[in-house]
């Protein structure tokens, strides 16, 4: 019982290292860094604007499907690298509709971000 429970620590402990190790590998792919960036921004502007409580859960929800559509969508690129290599009409058509997810939750952010801080903004001048 006691090493069962053990055993189950460890195999937490190794499941979040190979997570942290799926962050090295994605973080390789510019976009991704990008988006991280932007994210950090609007946290930086969310804590000079004083949002309220909501907002503040809004902003870290976008952010965070943003990041995790895009590494799911660097997933779905590296796999189809990997399993079809040549140039496939759907391999692409996969590729592109992966693409068109991270454009979506990226555009549903925009205007979260955009609903938040643009009013503050404007009353800045
Ligand atoms: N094997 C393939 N067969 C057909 N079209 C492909 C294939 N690989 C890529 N494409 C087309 O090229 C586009 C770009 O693919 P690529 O793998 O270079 O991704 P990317 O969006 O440039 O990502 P990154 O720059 O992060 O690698 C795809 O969205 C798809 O339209």
């Amino acid at each position: 019982m006691r090493s069962d429970l053990k055993g189950n620590k460890r195999k937490r402990t190794v499941g979040f290292a190979f997570a942290v190790r799926g962050w090295k590998y994605a973080w390789k792919e510019r976009n991704l860094r990008i988006q991280v960036g932007v994210g950090a921004t609007a946290l930086v502007l969310g804590a000079c604007f004083r949002i309220t409580v909501i907002e503040w859960l809004i902003l870290v929800m976008v952010i965070g499907m943003v990041i995790a559509m895009e590494m799911i969508n660097t997933a779905v690129e590296r796999l189809l690298d990997y399993l079809a290599p040549e140039f496939h009409p759907n391999a692409g058509a996969i590729k592109d509709i992966a693409a068109g997810s991270v454009l979506a939750v990226a555009v549903v952010a925009a205007v979260a971000g955009a609903i938040i801080f643009l009013p503050r903004i404007a009353l800045l001048f």
